[in-house]
């Protein structure tokens, strides 16, 4: 049982641990009155989200991404700051192998109170997913989490829906291989604002600093993705926690940057803008599916397109039709 959306907004915005995790927890429920409780408590609690930094992050597999939040977490928390976790984590459900669905991997900082970690929702699409990843930053920020990490294990286009919710969005890569970008998608670095190199430590030092003079070279050969800053390209030590200052030094001076050139607002006016426009499309989609003379007619449809009787403009077509020649109806 929820309390009502009024109530668990104002234990929400008094700071309440259990009020963060229960709003959370209404947000992923996929019941349409759960739905309706959880837009309730949105519009509650918007005038109070917004005051944070947003920061994405991806990483190649095994690049030490748990290992870095926790040191970054910790770096950050002790700057004073509150920090949530949160993923965009399509492929496995809560209980399978997300990253953060393990906290014993990020131990320190799921104990200590200034954090809240927060595993990916178990949803069935990655739009699903990155709606309710969207609404718990909300959430959190109104709970007074002034830094939101999102991240993202770089599954199909995870990262790009990562990028279209956070601030500044930082790409983990490890030392070794000389192969300068080869293997990661030119998509995902693009994305980046900020590349990072981790394990510079040990017999590892020395090939971090080389592969960091190679990204660096290579980043040239892109077009900037913001004309106003130049991504930089550092090296850190998630283990030995060497180099996290600077992580965090660059994020203040990111998102200094783009406020002083009026990017930052513009750029959340846009997100907001674009997922309004997601959240329609996703919601018509379902409406549509829903709808009972479409769902007489779509396994036939269905059936011409993927036996190439029928062409696939043509049975879209007659399905739209389908439906808004019931939709008076059904109001
Ligand atoms: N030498 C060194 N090893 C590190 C560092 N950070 C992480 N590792 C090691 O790298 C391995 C992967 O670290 P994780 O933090 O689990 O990495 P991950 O990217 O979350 O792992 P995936 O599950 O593959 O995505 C572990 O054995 C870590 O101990 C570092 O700064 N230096």
């Amino acid at each position: 049982m929820f309390p009502d959306p009024q109530s668990l907004a104002r234990a929400l915005l008094a700071g309440e641990r259990r009020a963060l995790a229960r709003a959370i927890t209404l947000i992923e429920s996929t019941r349409p009155d759960h739905r309706l409780a959880a837009e309730a408590l949105l519009h509650e609690v918007l005038p109070h989200a917004g005051r944070s930094i947003r920061v994405g992050i991806t990483g190649v597999p095994g690049a030490g991404k748990s290992t870095f939040i926790e040191a970054f977490g910790l770096n950050v928390v002790e700057r004073g700051h509150r920090l949530a976790v949160l993923a965009v984590d399509p492929s496995s459900p809560r209980s399978g192998g997300s990253i953060l669905g393990d906290k014993t991997r990020m131990e320190e900082l799921s104990r200590d109170q200034r954090a809240f970690i927060r595993p990916s929702p178990s949803g069935c699409t990655l739009g699903g997913v990155a709606r309710r990843t969207r609404e718990a930053m909300l959430v959190c920020e109104a709970a007074g989490f002034d830094v939101i990490l999102v991240e993202t294990v770089g599954v199909g286009q995870s990262e790009t829906a990562v990028a279209d919710m956070v601030d500044l969005f930082l790409l983990l890569l490890v030392p070794g291989g000389g192969d300068e970008l080869q293997g990661i998608k030119k998509g995902i670095v693009e994305l980046a604002d900020a590349i990072i190199v981790n394990k510079a430590d040990g017999d590892l030092e020395a090939a971090a600093g080389r592969a960091a003079r190679d990204y660096r070279n290579a980043l040239h050969l892109l077009t900037p993705a913001n004309a106003a800053w130049m991504v930089p390209v550092l090296t850190c030590s998630a283990l030995a926690r060497s180099g996290i200052d600077q992580v965090w030094e660059t994020v203040e001076t990111f998102g200094q940057t783009m406020k002083d050139s009026g990017r930052f607002e513009e750029r959340r006016a846009e997100q907001a803008h674009a997922w309004m426009w997601s959240e329609i499309a996703e919601t018509l989609l379902q409406t549509l599916k829903d709808d009972p003379s479409v769902a007489r007619q779509l396994p036939d449809l269905e059936a011409g397109v993927t036996r190439g009787f029928l062409a696939p403009g043509a049975a879209a077509r007659q399905l739209v039709e389908a439906f808004r020649s019931r939709a008076p109806s059904s109001e």
